[in-house]
């Protein structure tokens, strides 16, 4: 029995599969998330899966035909609209397989394919013309940790994304906040490390646009989020959900994940 568990904002969890599983692979781990949890559940709490672009076509299929209460979204998009683009992807075209979000920023593109942050800010505002919510990657590498410059890291690559993104436009973004050294490494950042980090982006949020804009905008932790440790990091007041990875490539796992508000240190 679900306990009842109210939040300000409704947590967000998506599932980052990366460039892992076929299309067919994709629609027997949509599905089976989507049996493992119940339509209360699903109410509480969003639940996303974001493929790779080959199986958006089948999940979409899936989550249509068979009136999934789960949304789904693309790893990434182009700052193009249409055109000689070899390889892109753009956002009209994310729009009419029904994403809801597409992933920007992700600490992998900015590191192996080089994108900065002005191609950053160009991929926000193609998603926000083609009607598609960013999820806005930012996060510091170890050294920058380590000299305890990550709080400014973090506001300055927050500050770069959202140049000339309107107060109307950011109220519906989501941000994740990524450690890049917890990505992948198994080395969760404690609750206190996600916390300060959702706080200080919070804090900023709200200085840039307002108070009230910042208290609705959902800010996503993210990096080696299992579902063991899953409850503590969401019981942290800025920390609205959970961008997972490896996890989520784990039907059970990340179903699991998805049903933090029953685990016991929730409560
Ligand atoms: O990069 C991530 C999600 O976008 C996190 O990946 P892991 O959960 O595998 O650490």
């Amino acid at each position: 029995m679900a306990k009842k568990v109210t939040f300000e904002r409704r947590p967000l969890i998506a599932g980052n599969w990366k460039m892992n599983l076929n299309h067919l692979e994709a629609i027997a781990l949509t599905q089976k998330v989507a049996i493992s949890l119940t339509e209360e559940q699903l109410a509480l709490v969003e639940v996303a899966v974001i493929p790779p672009f080959t199986d958006l076509r089948s999940v979409q299929t899936l989550v249509d035909g068979d009136k999934l209460h789960l949304v789904y979204g693309a790893q990434d998009l182009s700052p193009h609209d249409s055109g000689a683009y070899t390889g892109d992807i753009s956002g009209s075209m994310l729009a009419k397989l029904g994403c809801t979000y597409v992933v920007i920023g992700h600490s992998e593109r900015r590191e192996y394919h080089h994108e900065d942050d002005t191609v950053v800010n160009a991929k926000v505002k193609a998603a926000y013309k083609h009607g598609l919510t960013p999820i806005l990657c930012i996060g510091e590498r170890l050294d920058v940790r380590e000299a305890a410059g990550h709080v400014p890291h973090c506001t300055a690559q927050l500050d770069a994304a959202l140049a000339k993104i309107s107060a109307e436009q950011v109220a519906s973004i989501v941000i994740a906040y990524e450690p890049v050294w917890a990505i992948g490494t198994g080395k969760v950042a404690t609750p206190e490390d996600a916390q300060e980090v959702c706080a200080a982006i919070r804090t900023r949020l709200a200085e840039k646009y307002s108070p009230e804009i910042a208290n609705g905008i959902r800010i996503l932790y993210g990096g080696s989020v299992k579902a063991k440790n899953v409850a503590a990091i969401m019981a942290q007041p800025d920390v609205d959900g959970a961008l997972v990875g490896g996890a989520s490539t784990d039907a059970d796992e990340f179903a699991t994940i998805a049903r933090f508000p029953e685990h016991a240190t929730a409560s």
